[in-house]
């Protein structure tokens, strides 16, 4: 008999989107039935303000519900809508490699930020892309807006807004990339903690060993560094935070680098630092992973370590384990250095130096 699992998701385009293309690739690459159902969540149905309802958090806990009661086995969150807080009895069970994880900027007739009309109306309801926004351009007229890509981009089209600013990774997903007239570069516009990345979420007490194999090693160990940062702020997912981490290879060695910035809400002035960790055994690369923890085995081909991984010689799931807990640290250090400088008097956080 073929192995069915249930996936549970939100039901709006983009989390339809999102889930679909993930249900296909566990059929492709491990054989198994897939069966998709749709949780409403008071994030959906709601009219009222995120923060007003408990924040982005309002769609996990919806979700984790149908988990926890045994109605799905795998739930399929957006990464960056994802408490860092654990919960109880669930893991995060796989991380599938990320969409570009850059914001980006949706106008009419190819305006890019610069060149927007003073005091032109911008549609966001992110405090950190309000921030971003109002430092670039303090004379920006920020609307609050809630609802899905499509609703957001047509108050463009109607001239009800002149731009809208989303995540690449969204608009990728639902064939909208066309729409955008500027990508913003990571550098200087780091975007939320796990953005362009997806969860897998199953019980801790399941073994469902298909998830490792649709986990990428790069992207658990980049968001791993990123939420460090929000979880060690104390920082909610509403916070003016940006953090992006990425990895590189230099001289045959892993190097994951963090940049993260906390900004003032009215974007007047920002706090930001980089860190970079040498990756224990460099062996992070393209790889799936490997463990029903999804703890993601290095992949990596043609490094020594990738050499005694194939050979057995040295286990993958402890470097990887390893390299997890490096990234972390990463991440745990650089929030301790940015509340050092004083992060906590610019943005409201739950932590204080
Ligand atoms: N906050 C809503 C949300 N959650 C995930 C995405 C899509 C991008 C992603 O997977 O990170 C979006 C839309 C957006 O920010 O434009």
């Amino acid at each position: 008999m073929t192995r069915t699992l249930r996936i549970a998701t939100r039901g709006s385009a983009l989390a339809l989107a999102q889930t679909g293309m993930i249900a296909a690739e566990l059929t492709r690459l491990t054989g198994v039935e897939v069966q998709i159902s749709v949780v409403t969540t008071e994030g959906d149905t709601s009219r009222a303000s995120l923060a007003s309802i408990g924040g982005t958090g309002v769609f996990a806990s919806a979700l984790r519900a149908v988990l926890v009661a045994g109605e799905a086995d795998i739930v399929v969150h957006s990464l960056k809508d994802l408490p860092t807080a654990a919960y109880p009895g669930l893991l995060l069970g796989s991380v599938p490699a990320r969409e570009d994880p850059r914001d980006a900027l949706i106008t009419r007739d190819g305006v890019t930020l610069d060149e927007l009309p003073e005091g032109f109306r911008v549609g966001t309801g992110s405090p950190r892309r309000v921030a971003q926004l109002l430092s670039l351009r303090p004379d920006a007229t920020v609307v609050d807006i809630r609802g899905n890509v499509d609703t957001r981009l047509a108050k463009v089209s109607s001239g009800e807004l002149d731009a809208v600013v989303l995540a690449a990774a969204g608009l990728t997903r639902l064939g909208r990339l066309d729409t955008v007239t500027e990508f913003f570069d990571l550098a200087l516009w780091p975007t939320a903690p796990g953005q362009g990345a997806l969860a897998l979420e199953a019980r801790e007490e399941d073994s469902i060993p298909e998830l490792a194999l649709i986990q990428h090693a790069d992207t658990r160990l980049s968001i791993a560094a990123e939420r460090a940062v929000l979880a060690a702020l104390e920082a909610g997912c509403t916070a003016p935070i940006g953090a992006s981490a990425s990895i590189s290879a230099e001289g045959g060695a892993d190097i994951l680098t963090l940049t993260a910035v906390v900004y003032r809400a009215d974007g007047a002035e920002e706090l930001g630092s980089e860190r970079s960790v040498r990756l224990a055994g460099g062996v992070a690369g393209a790889g799936a992973g490997a463990g029903p923890a999804g703890s993601g085995a290095a992949g990596a081909t043609g490094s020594l370590a990738a050499g005694l991984l194939q050979s057995g010689l040295i286990d993958g799931t402890d470097v990887f384990a390893a390299q997890l807990d490096q990234a972390e640290a990463l991440g745990a250090e650089l929030a301790a250095q940015l509340l050092d400088d004083g992060a906590a008097e610019l943005a409201e956080l739950g932590a204080r130096s």
